[in-house]
């Protein structure tokens, strides 16, 4: 990872059963504090998603521990995991390679291409090694993008609203894909989202993110792996940070 200016430091650090560890994180863009002095530690493995209302700085957060911002302050230091892998809403793509090359782009070693097949074949992309980036639908870019991440077997997956220009459906299909591929390749992941039901059924602790602090923090544990929307403590959580979010969801009195 680069180096974050200020007083902040990267370093490596995997042996701590640690893949992030942030403390006193501060961004200000002018008067404005975007991120006031924020800690955040994220376990090896560990599924950790991140709420808040638009501006609320989610995406400032996400790039400032991904070593993107160089304008991040803070008394404190930042460790993150040497393999470190970032998504985004749209797939970024090289759109004059083909798949399999921009999946195992960067790589060396004999060893690569089969690395990169096995990627395209565990998010169901199979045969599509040779296809053009616009040859893929949405859903696909997305699939190739995730690809891209873990063929480099990430200790930390950043993912900034990944699903977020998706059809509700293939959403949903990018959830359960998500969560296989988290079983198989065990990454500490920071999924920042829009989508309370997105969170709750991904994640193991969610964050929610408002005016620079983080006005919640829910583990989500008791849920277990396999997630119904119909659970009464799928409700409960979704209630829980729905309010955290200031929205209103009682409709007594
Ligand atoms: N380069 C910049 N210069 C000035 N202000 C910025 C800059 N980047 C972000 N901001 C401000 O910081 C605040 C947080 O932005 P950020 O993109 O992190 O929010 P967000 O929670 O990710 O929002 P959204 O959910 O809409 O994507 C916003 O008020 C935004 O206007």
């Amino acid at each position: 990872m680069a180096p974050v200016t200020g007083q902040l430091s990267t370093r490596d650090d995997t042996r701590t059963g640690t893949v992030l560890a942030a403390h006193d994180l501060t961004r200000r863009y002018g008067e404005r504090t975007v991120l006031d002095g924020l800690d955040l530690t994220i376990a090896e493995g560990e599924f950790v998603a991140l709420l808040g209302r638009s501006g609320s700085g989610k995406s400032t957060l996400l790039r400032a521990v991904a070593g993107l911002d160089d304008g991040v302050a803070g008394s404190g230091e930042l460790e993150v995991a040497r393999e470190t892998s970032v998504v985004f809403q749209d797939s970024r793509l090289l759109p004059w390679a083909r798949v399999l090359p921009n999946v195992v782009l960067g790589l060396t070693g004999r060893d690569a291409r089969d690395a990169g097949q096995t990627a395209l074949d565990d998010v169901g992309l199979a045969g599509r090694e040779r296809a053009w980036p616009n040859e893929l639908s949405g859903g696909e870019q997305q699939r190739a993008a995730l690809a891209r991440s873990l063929v480099r077997r990430p200790d930390l997956l950043l993912a900034d609203e990944p699903f977020g220009a998706l059809d509700a459906l293939t959403r949903l299909r990018m959830h359960a894909l998500l969560r296989d591929l988290c079983a198989k390749y065990r990454p500490g992941v920071l999924l920042v989202t829009h989508d309370v039901d997105e969170a709750v059924t991904l994640a193991d602790r969610v964050l929610v993110l408002d005016d620079g602090r983080f006005v919640a923090d829910r583990d989500l544990t008791d849920l277990g792996t396999r997630r119904s929307l119909r659970d009464p403590a799928f409700i409960a959580h979704r209630e829980a940070l729905l309010e955290a979010l200031g929205v209103e969801t009682s409709t007594n009195g």
